[in-house]
This record gives structure tokens, sequence and C-alpha cells, in this order.
């Protein structure tokens, strides 16, 4: 039962939930079901049916209307006399500033992505408002069916919950977050060695020279001794020629990517000195004649112009996405594809980029990169697994949300209480406020782990005013590079200024005078060194977001060139580009930006998020490790360290809780009941 000071701090709140998805939709449910009163949503998105299976608020009839609207409308038939004020709309929109922050008490995330995130903490920070941060990785709901049954496995845990109350706790960004993974173009035009390389080779290269914009670069060809003449003879290839039925043309093409580009990889003979030399396929080794001939004909009784009703399993009678294809399979749903998108999408060709809701374009990524494992040795996947690799997908399980929306109405009213108490006694007892961890910890028989939560970090550049260090090319790399590829991309602002001492170099904003405009555009082409007010070594740029109100400095470090001083003048600086120090592998910008370290991709979902599958993928080979407050380093996964989706969770160090320590706070499961009383002691 709700105490009377949970109640008044419940009824006098204002409180703004952003995303209305899995995580959103449980939210409001409970908010309005807790007594809150008046709440704000913010959602960008509309309704697809693939959202209904968990968020609950939307029926099929909702399909293509906007969530935060449809959700206040679902909410209000079950409690008519709130106030909820949907918005749909980015949350990145110039209208909700730091004024619109201000006007709340709490704010509450359900996000999907890291971008947003860090931009809703940057206006919490700004407008002085709590943030309880949540984030989900899906299955917990099969604990729940394990409690009933055998439970002894160890999972990985699945979601948590966090707080950032301005100055008390760390910010979201104190830490640094995964990254998405990205993979050398050698490892996926040559060498994959595991499956979420296969399948990026078929999402990002295969998949983009077939359907996608035939200007954009693409490395698909393998690289060897004789590229030139492959990458010539490979652009002839992925051009259907005029005589060619689809079946014939889905066979060349089959038969270039993965027999003959693997015959050519083959004769570089020093690439194979120590790894496994892959096997070349063609569709001859699969197909019989009788079958070409059925592949190259139009089956006229599956054409249609429903987007979704196209799919080559359909058309196959290959039912569940679960099962792994044979070879033969995956190759007749790589033919079978590939005729249909020319059959049935031809407009879009030439235009498509790969999603993971387009069905076909799912079927064709599995089908091809199952092919390519199959050639490099590597295990094959089913759709289901490989459009979770492909589309950076958690699968989010209802329960899982439900769990995290509780949590996260629990945390609100702490949040709000403290106001309370703050009030009355002029200081919050940091202790009190709590991380709620939601874990799937089977083996340690824990369901939820409540874990302090830290102090900010000193060095965050978001939340203190520690500079950045930017080691760059200052002779090279240009205005634009620094602002597309750190001011936005790394420091994600959205409507940078930039300054050197007093002199604006760069600015975004609708009242600037068509001079000024002029004059930046004439900027961003120049480099740093040739500016107006010339960035070298040494210089401190000032780096302001007008909308997040976040100010950063950032050191600037000329990144010497290898001889530097054995060459003189610009030509012979300008020439040396081959002997610049940076890796490009490594340090693909040709910029190292420190004080501001990315974590390392562990898990994640959607949007600029990493790839929680893709780190599951590689979790086969590769064991991070975290050290313990003691120094002793153990294993990341006897840990588990929540890393919930979607990057609201680090790698960091975790206090183990002792038994006779913390016992009370966390929920065992010895038994059925003991979870039920122990919830109650949690609650
Ligand atoms: N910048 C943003 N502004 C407003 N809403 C956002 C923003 N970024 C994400 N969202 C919303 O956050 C919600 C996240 O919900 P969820 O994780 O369930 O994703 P989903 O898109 O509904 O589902 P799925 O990705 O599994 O198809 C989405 O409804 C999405 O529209
Ligand atoms: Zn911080």
């Amino acid at each position: 039962m709700a105490s009377e000071g949970h109640l008044s701090a419940i009824k006098g709140a204002k409180v703004l939930m952003v995303g209305a998805g899995g995580i959103g939709c449980e939210l409001l449910k409970t908010l309005a079901l807790s007594g809150f009163q008046d709440i704000h949503i913010i959602d960008m998105d509309t309704i697809e049916v693939s959202n209904l299976n968990r968020q609950f608020l939307f029926r099929q009839s909702h399909v293509g209307q906007s969530k935060a609207k449809v959700a206040r409308d679902a909410v209000l038939n079950f409690r008519p006399g709130m106030s909820i004020t949907p918005h749909h709309a980015n949350v990145k929109d110039p209208e909700f500033n730091v004024e619109f922050f201000k006007q709340f008490n709490v704010v509450l995330n359900g996000l999907d992505n890291l971008d947003a995130r860090r931009h809703v903490n940057r206006l919490c920070l700004a407008a002085d408002v709590p943030l309880v941060e949540s984030g989900t990785t899906g299955f917990l709901g099969q604990v729940i069916k394990m409690i009933f049954s055998l439970w002894q496995q160890s999972i990985s845990l699945k979601g948590q919950v966090t707080v950032h109350i301005k100055g008390k706790t760390e910010c979201y960004e104190c830490q640094p977050k995964p990254a998405p993974k990205t993979y050398p173009v050698c490892t996926i035009t040559s060498t994959p060695s595991k499956f979420v390389h296969c399948i990026v080779w078929a999402k990002d290269l295969l998949f983009a020279k077939l359907f996608g914009d035939k200007n954009q670069e693409n490395d698909l060809n393998v690289r060897s001794s004789d590229a030139t003449n492959s990458s010539e003879q490979a652009k002839d290839v992925f051009e259907r020629r005029k005589d060619e039925d689809f079946g014939q043309y889905g066979r060349r093409i089959y038969d270039h990517v993965f027999g003959y580009n693997i015959e050519l990889a083959l004769s570089n003979e020093e690439t194979w000195n120590k790894r496994k030399r892959p096997r070349p396929i063609y569709s001859k080794d699969f197909l019989s004649e009788e079958l070409n001939h059925q592949n190259g004909n139009v089956d006229n009784s599956c054409l249609t112009d429903a987007f979704s009703s196209v799919s080559a399993m359909a058309s196959l009678g290959l039912k569940n996405p679960q099962d792994k294809w044979s070879l033969l399979e995956s190759t007749r749903v790589f033919l079978e594809a590939l005729k249909q998108f020319f059959l049935k999408r031809e407009k879009e060709i030439g235009n498509l980029s790969f999603d993971k809701d387009d069905q076909l374009a799912v079927e064709f990524v599995t089908a091809a990169a199952n092919i390519r494992a199959a050639s490099f040795g590597i295990p094959l996947h089913s759709l289901f697994e490989a459009k979770g690799i492909a589309g950076n997908i958690v699968h989010a399980v209802a329960t899982t949300n439900a769990i995290i929306a509780g949590l996260i109405v629990i945390e609100a009213i702490k949040v709000l209480q403290k106001d309370t108490d703050n009030y009355r006694c002029g200081s919050i007892p940091f202790y009190l406020f709590r991380m709620t961890y939601c874990l799937e910890h089977v083996s340690r028989k824990m369901l939820l782990m409540p874990v302090e939560p830290y102090e900010p970090n000193k060095a965050c550049y978001v939340c203190s005013e520690t500079p950045l260090l930017l080691e760059i090319n200052t002779y090279r790399s240009k205005l634009r590079d620094f602002v597309e590829k750190i001011v936005k991309a790394k420091l994600g602002m959205n409507f940078p200024l930039i300054m050197h001492g007093s002199n604006l170099l760069y600015e975004v904003g609708d009242d600037l005078d068509d001079d000024m405009v002029a004059n930046y555009a004439a900027n961003l082409e120049k480099v740093l060194s040739e500016l107006p007010s010339p960035v070298n070594s040494g210089t401190m740029l000032t780096v302001e977001d007008l909308q997040q109100e976040l100010v950063c400095s950032i050191n600037i470090k000329h990144r010497m060139l290898l001889n530097f001083h054995s060459f003189q003048g610009w030509e012979n600086v300008h020439s040396l580009t081959n002997l610049d120090e940076f890796d490009e592998e490594k340090e693909p910008d040709g910029m190292v930006l420190t004080g501001w370290t990315q974590a390392p991709a562990v898990v994640g979902n959607g949007g600029s998020t990493s790839n929680a599958r893709q780190a599951e993928a590689e979790k086969d080979t590769e064991v991070d490790e975290i050290s313990e407050p003691s120094g002793k380093k153990r294993k990341l996964s006897e840990v588990d360290i929540p890393n919930a989706a979607d990057g609201t969770g680090n790698h960091k160090e975790v206090k183990e809780l002792d038994d006779d320590d913390d016992d009370d706070d966390l929920v065992m499961l010895d038994d059925l009941d003991s979870v039920t009383n122990k919830k109650k002691r949690l609650q």
C-alpha cells in the first residue's frame, strides 16, 4: 500500500515519459494505475504490426497512427480523469528545450537508442530534472517459466533501471557506452571468421550492390593480387544481361560471389597460410537442371504488390523462421528472393537499403550469409537468429518490459519523495538512491539486484567541465570532418557552435543572415590550419550545443606525420598522407578523441547503440574481464554486469552483494514461495 507521502508525491508530480514503445506502454499503464495525474509523452513513431505482440496499448486498427496519441487514448479509457499530453515528435526537436524540460519533476526514458538517451541526459542536466533511465535485453520471461520447471542454467541479466540526478549521481554519460561494432573491411570481404561477418557482408555489400544505390562505394570484390581485373569483371557481373531470365541471372551472381570470388581469394596463398581455406560453392553443386529451369520461370501465382506478402520462404514452403536451412535450402531462398525482388519490387531496386522489417530482404540476407558461412566453415544460423544479428535486434519480451516499467515507477516515486525530504531537511541522503538491476542470474538465484549509484565522474565532459583532447591532422582534416565526425557523431550535438577564442568558426540556426551562412559554409571546406582563425596544435576550441546547453572545451593536438621534420613546404606535407601515423583500421576517421572513451561493443539494441547479437556472436572467442574492487579480475561472463539493451549498461565494477549484507534487497529464487515473500520485502 502506498503511504501518504507516496501518494502526495505521486499526485503532485508532472512527469515526462520519452518513448512509448515496449517499455513505454507498460510504464504509462503503471504510472496511471499508481495514481500519477499529469504525464507528457514524446514518441516520434507510428505503430507497426510488429509492435502489437508486446505494446499492448495498441491494436491492429491503430497501425500507422502516432504511438504517443494512441497510448494516451488507451490509458484515458481506464483513467479518464488524468491529464496526458502526447507529442508525436522527436525528442531532439528544438521545441523540447531546457525550458520545456524544466516544467517536469522527473523524466522517465523508455527509449531504444543511445543518441536520444544522450540528448535527454543533457537536457535533464541543463534543466536540473532527475532522470530515470531504463533498458532491457529480453528473455526474462523464460526465467519465470524455468522457475516452474528446471532452472539449472545460468543466463545473463536482461534489464536495468538507473537514476541520474545532477551533482548527486553519475550522469548517463559518465561511463562510456558500448559503441556500434565495426569490422575491418578485409575481414568482411575476404576472411570472415564469425557469422556476424557473413551477415555484414550479405547486407552491407551484396544486398547493397544488387538492390541499393549503384553509385555508392562497395567493397564487395575479394581483394587479390588480381584485384583490378576482378573488379572490372565484377562490375559487369552485377548487371543483368538482356537475354537472361531471373533464374540465370541469380545463378550467375551466386556462382560469382560464392564460387569465382572464393577461387580468386584462394589464389592469394599468403592469406591462407594460417587460416582455414574457404570452399568455393557453385549453384550446380545443389541444383538439378530441372530446378534451375523452374527458377527461371515467372511464378505468377504469387505475384502481388503487397510488400509484406512477398516472401521467398512462403513460395518455397519454408515455414518456421527458427529452422536452420540446409545449404540447398539457403541456395533456393537466395535465388527465389533475388527473383522476387526483380519481379515484384523492381521499382525499388536502386534505392533499397537493408531493413529488418522487410521480410524478403531478411530472407535474402539470411540465405546469402549462410552460404558464405558454409564456404568459410562457420556454423549456419536460422532466419530468426540472422534477423536479430542483421537488425541489431534485442528480442523484447513483454514480461521483462513489465518488470522494468514497475521498477522505473518505484525509482520515480523515490526520486519524487526525495524532493520532499530535500525541502524539509536540506540534503538528500545519497545512499537512498538505488539503481535497480533486473537480473536473470538463475544460478545465483537472484532475480533483482539493487546496486548503489556511482558518484558523478569528474572526468565526464557532459556533467563536469573537463576538457577533451583531440589528436587530429590539422593540415589535412577539414572543419567539416571535425563537425561531422567529432562534434555530431561522437559528442552527440545537434546545434553546434564552434569558437576559437572569441572568433566564431561555425554555428547552425534559423536566425543567421546569408553572409554568415556563406561564411560558415566556406569554413566547413577549409582544413583546420587554414581557417580564418587557424586551428593548430595547442588551440583550445569551445564547442557548444545551444539546445542541450552543453559546453565542451577541446584541446587540439596536431598529430605529427612520420618524418615530418625532414620535409619542407606544403606540397610535401600534402603528399605525405601515406606516411600519416594514424592506423586506418583502428582510426578510420584519422582523429583520436580522448577524455571520451568509447567502450567496447557489448550489447545493445537499435539505432546508434551496439549490437547485442553481434556481441553474443563474439562471445565464443572473446572473454571480457572486469576488475573487482579488490583488483582481482573476473571473467565478465561470471559476473554478468548489467548491460541492458540499448547501451544503458556499462562495463564497470559491480559490488558483489554479500549474503549477510544486502540480502534484504535481493529477490532470491529458492522456490516460488520465497520469490513471493521476498518480492514483498523489496516493495
Ligand atoms: N529520438 C526519439 N524521439 C522520440 N521517440 C523516440 C526517439 N528514439 C526512439 N524513440 C521511441 O522509443 C521507443 C522505443 O521503443 P521500443 O524499444 O519498444 O522500440 P520499437 O521501435 O517500438 O520496437 P522495435 O524496434 O522492436 O520494432 C519507440 O517507440 C521509438 O519511437
Ligand atoms: Zn557525467
